[in-house]
């Protein structure tokens, strides 16, 4: 099911400023360096707000009276505090304000603390150029660097990236002081007198020491910096390279990780950590045939090594080589070991972080993206393709579990729609941040996401900057692309949902009724089969929104994404009338409020009559086309339920078989609930020869999706399916043991 976005601007501003503001500052809150701030802060620039503003003069500025003694430093601000209305803060701009819902920039004391600051109602948008010449434009000669502030009134606070931040919401309290002023002409600006020569005085060997400081502490971006700083002073320090690409592995930033192995390879041919390390690099890179070349090349060299301290890389050589060539075979031949990933994805969902996993991409070759009239591209068979062929299995390229925003705790109370809301909105924000930060350390990346589909009209002559970070395109992205993670698999009765975006199979194309492939994540794997024989030429679809959700809810999502669906589904609800329609929804609110809260606590003879009529009369009102009847599939899940709890199981059963033959090909998740409740029927009436049927049944519905069809070794498939099987419904396990 693709993400629906909560679809209000205001809400969608302020996920992405959040975005930003977090991709800007890290997640982390702790006092941080003045370099790393002002890092923090260029990035910045990129997200900065691309419409012309302008700034309303504060020409008519307060003559200054400014005793000394109240003036207070930036070590003195007390968090949730407003300054007391006498006292003043005096600072001077270190970066250039950059436009978000504020004017956003860096501040420095005279006693050299550094800070955040945030002016708001400072700006409007441009609108009228002509009637505006009192007005400056943001742009870099705006309050320059260096420019001396006097705030007062202000406020200090934790923003919503958990990092302290300046707030001063009224631009009149905010004057910029004149040096010709001469007040605090005595006062010595402590960075005004750090003394270069200190810091030059440093060697390649200190920055090495702090960078493998940081690198023990795990904080590896600091360590990269520390690095680069000696790189800068001895250009030719091979430790340096070698440490550092150890510190961007870590980081996931395989590219520069490769780049820098190169280079101390080249100056130094038998460096065996580097080598290993390019093999890790090109393999993180699903470079597999390089990779295995490099690791093997390694292998042989230290097979003729005797010294001992080499063991411990000889082993992980091994064990790395092995790995890289099962995701070889996976990229090539699409041979994945589901028991094996099964495995892992339980174990790695027992940590905190959701799972990802470590498995390669595979491409069916003969499926292609072509373009398709009205939808722009899509997925084209190129050949005719069986029932149940593995298409395509991806790796999202980034991925957010709800628990990783919301805690683990919350996430498993979540009951109502507006909690879920709030995991959607937090994990969509989330997924932006994600994803621009892993655009920004590896910009190669760039290009594959922004050729998707971003649903901005772009004229031919806007084109997109493929070098540079975009968190509005990004932002759009997400909303057209991303999927919701449903990972079926559920650990210690934890579901791992959550949002991701994957970049093969977001081009697929729509329809509500009728896809032909559909999708199956393990973990962080999309993986994609064939439902049902596709000819040549015939365009592979999949369903955003599954048929059996409440046409209201369908259709407000695909008007939110822009599609215009024209399958049997669509074009049947636009060719009902009105009064067809109002009576549907009559029906089942009747159901929904009055009947359901009941019915599924006491089983009363009127409430079943009453919902017999309901869902003959929902069927009649789509009698020349049953099979798109949706709407008494969950009522007859629930009539079925009451029959059952009143003793009449034949009654039950037969009206659960009715509806398994009319929706057994539509691929709906409520029908493998149904043949669950026909296997239980079945056990209640003691025949077991039946039920065991009907569990079959059940196990191919629910694994063949992942498995694909037995072929040879059935008895092999069953058993991968069960094991399969059990972890989607674990209530599997207790019911094989009654057959
Ligand atoms: C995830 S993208 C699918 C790939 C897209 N067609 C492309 O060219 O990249 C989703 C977008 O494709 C288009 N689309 C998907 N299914 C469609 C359908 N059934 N009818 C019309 N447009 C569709 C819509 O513009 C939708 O927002």
């Amino acid at each position: 099911m693709k993400f629906q976005f909560l679809n209000t601007a205001v809400l969608s501003e302020e996920i992405f400023q959040n975005a930003v503001l977090r991709i800007t500052t890290g997640n982390i809150s702790k006092k941080k360096s003045r370099e790393r701030l002002i890092e923090e802060h260029k990035k910045l620039e990129y997200f900065g707000d691309k419409n012309e503003y302008v700034i309303h003069n504060t020409c008519s500025q307060p003559d200054l009276n400014l005793n000394q003694q109240l003036r207070v430093s930036i070590a003195n601000l007390q968090i949730d505090r407003m300054l007391p209305i006498e006292k003043f803060l005096l600072c001077r701009v270190i970066t250039r304000f950059t436009k978000m819902n504020a004017l956003l920039t860096l501040v420095e004391d005279p006693e050299g603390n550094v800070e955040r600051l945030a002016l708001y109602n400072w700006t409007s948008l441009l609108k009228d150029k002509e009637n505006q010449i009192d007005c400056l434009s943001i742009d870099k000669s705006f309050l320059p660097i260096g420019t001396q502030l006097i705030i007062k009134n202000l406020s200090y606070k934790v923003a919503a990236d958990n990092n302290t931040i300046i707030y001063s919401n009224n631009p009149e309290d905010v004057v910029i002081y004149d040096h010709n002023d001469k007040l605090f002409d005595d006062l010595k600006w402590s960075t005004d007198l750090l003394n270069d020569k200190e810091i030059k005085e440093k060697t390649a060997d200190d920055f090495y020491c702090y960078g493998d400081d940081d690198f023990v502490s795990n904080d590896y971006t600091a360590a990269v910096d520390e690095y680069s700083n000696g790189i800068k002073l001895e250009p030719q320090n091979v430790t340096l390279y070698a440490d550092r690409a150890e510190a961007f592995l870590r980081l996931s930033q395989f590219r520069n990780a490769l780049d820098d192995v190169d280079i101390v390879l080249k100056y130094e041919p038998g460096h065996l950590k580097a080598a290993f390390h390019r093999g890790k690099a090109l393999c993180d890179l699903k470079r597999y045939q390089e990779s295995i070349t490099t690791l093997q090349d390694l292998h042989q060299r230290m097979k003729i090594i005797t010294d001992h301290r080499i063991a411990p890389i000889r082993q992980s050589t091994e064990q790395l080589l092995k790995h890289v060539k099962i995701l070889a075979s996976e990229n090539k031949n699409g041979q994945y070991d589901y028991t094996h990933i099964i495995n892992e994805f339980c174990e790695s969902a027992k940590i905190r972080k959701g799972p990802r996993l470590d498995h390669a991409d595979f491409l069916f070759e003969d499926i292609e993206i072509r373009p398709v009239e009205g939808k722009g591209r899509g997925w084209i068979a190129k050949c005719d393709i069986p029932e149940n062929t593995l298409l395509m299995v991806s790796k999202a390229f980034s991925v957010v579990y709800s628990h990783e925003v919301l805690g683990r705790f919350m996430k498993s109370n979540i009951q109502n729609n507006q909690t879920t809301c709030i995991a959607s909105s937090l994990c969509n924000e989330e997924l932006i941040t994600r994803i621009t930060q892993k655009l920004l350390t590896e910009p190669y990346h760039c290009q594959e996401v922004y050729q998707l589909y971003n649903g901005l009209n772009l004229n031919k002559t806007d084109k997109i900057n493929e070098h540079l970070v975009n968190v509005d395109l990004i932002g759009s992205i997400v909303k057209y692309n991303s999927f919701a993670l449903d990972n079926k698999i559920i650990i210690e009765n934890v579901e791992l949902s959550g949002l991701g975006l994957w970049i093969l199979p977001s081009y697929f194309n729509h329809s509500c009724i009728d896809k032909n492939v559909a999708q199956f994540f393990i973990g962080d794997l999309m993986f994609i089969r064939s439902l049902r024989p596709i000819s040549k030429g015939e365009e592979l679809i999949i369903s955003y929104r599954s048929a059996d959700s409440s046409e209201e809810i369908r259709l407000r999502y695909l008007k939110s994404v822009g599609i215009d669906c024209h399958c049997r589904l669509c074009k049947l609800d636009d060719s009902e009338s009105p009064e067809v329609n109002d009576r549907r929804i009559r029906l089942l609110n009747t159901f929904e409020k009055l009947i359901k809260p009941r019915i599924l606590n006491v089983a009363n003879p009127s409430l079943i009559k009453r919902s017999e009529k309901i869902v003959s009369e929902l069927h009649n009102l789509r009698k020349e086309q049953p099979d798109l009847e949706f709407d008494t599939l969950e009522l007859s899940k629930i009539l079925a339920f009451a029959h059952r709890k009143n003793g009449n199981l034949a009654e039950a059963l037969s009206i659960l078989k009715e509806v398994y033959n009319i929706y057994k090909n539509v691929h709906l998740q409520i029908v493998d609930c149904i043949i669950f409740d026909i296997v239980l029927l079945y056990i209640d009436l003691k025949q077991m020869e039946e039920a065991r049927k009907w569990f079959d049944i059940l196990l191919k519905k629910l694994a063949e999706p992942i498995l694909g069809k037995f072929k040879d070794d059935e008895i092999k498939w069953k058993k991968d399916a069960f094991h399969l099987t059990e972890k989607i419904f674990p209530v599997m396990n207790s019911i094989a043991k009654c057959l």
